[in-house]
């Protein structure tokens, strides 16, 4: 089922890496593969990130001897945001219409989720953050329209954003899954300024709705040690806990965010002042 498994890094290794070590242990970059349920597993508190581009097939995610259960929703938890045309995510007795920028959150215990295209030349093109969760919270769809925006930053500093929260306490409930959709405004290219790190949790970027010769700059490391990684469209970060992230584009772009650790606390994070990265 998965097509790497990622181990955790130590932050004392990222001063030996080269650009090509960075990438390989960071950065996920083929996860939207025509019919081809893409996953990567993750030993950063064990996050999966999948991707599935439904054009002519159904994809169905059931079986769970991969992660050592009868059912892969057997002790885990999933967030699907569909960053593509219409599609249709079937959750056990559950059929969701999912636009463009809508999530179906997906409960322990589910059965199995199955997902499809409204039109093939429009595929839908679902991204999915699954953690391990200690109880089952009902399955659910969120649309844009109920998710909750936050603006932040300014023209100024080319940081204005719409932050929105999804999968959320304050807008639909999870047992440690964290996951929202963050898009720049016209003319600005940073997010997530101030950079900050969360020692109690780990994060995953996918970074979407980019033009092909367009790339974000994502910086990473500890405050002390930043490091890129040059991303693509539909290409997925990991961030440690101990990583500050933060991007700039050289065109439009969106990024998903998701999160798990000890916590759902959106505010519990250490602000890093950009004139103390090094
Ligand atoms: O632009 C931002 O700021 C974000 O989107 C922040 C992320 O949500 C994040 O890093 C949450 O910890
Ligand atoms: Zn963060």
């Amino acid at each position: 089922m998965f097509s790497e498994t990622r181990y955790s890094t130590s932050p004392k290794d990222i001063p030996h890496f080269t650009n090509e070590r960075l990438r390989e242990e960071f950065l996920i970059e083929s996860l939207f593969i025509p019919d081809q349920l893409q996953m990567v597993y993750s030993h950063i508190d064990r996050m999966i990130v999948g991707g599935y581009l439904a054009v002519e097939k159904t994809g169905d995610i059931s079986d769970g001897s991969a992660v050592g259960t009868p059912g892969f929703f057997d002790a885990r938890e999933m967030g699907i945001v569909n960053l593509g045309g219409t599609g249709t995510v079937v959750v056990d007795e559950n059929t969701y219409i999912v636009e463009h920028r809508d999530v179906v959150y997906v409960g322990r215990e589910t059965k199995s989720v199955r997902m499809s295209s409204k039109d093939p030349s429009n595929p839908a093109a679902f991204y999915m953050n699954s953690v391990p969760a200690g109880y089952p919270v009902p399955s659910a769809l969120i649309r844009q329209a109920d998710s909750k925006p936050v603006t932040m930053g300014d023209e100024e500093h080319a940081n204005k954003r719409t932050l929105r929260m999804y999968i959320h306490p304050e807008v639909s409930p999870s047992c440690l899954l964290l996951m929202g959709i963050t898009e720049p405004a016209p003319g600005s290219i940073w997010n997530t300024e101030p950079p900050h790190v969360h020692e109690r949790r780990m994060e995953a970027y996918v970074y979407f709705n980019m033009a092909p010769e367009d790339r974000v700059m994502h910086f990473m490391g500890e405050p002390s040690q930043i490091r890129n990684i040059v991303v693509a469209d539909r290409q997925a970060v990991l961030s440690p806990a101990w990583s500050i992230h933060m991007g700039a584009g050289t065109g439009p772009y969106c990024f998903v965010w998701g999160m798990t650790g000890e916590n759902k606390a959106y505010n519990d994070v250490q602000p890093v002042a950009v004139k103390d990265l090094l």
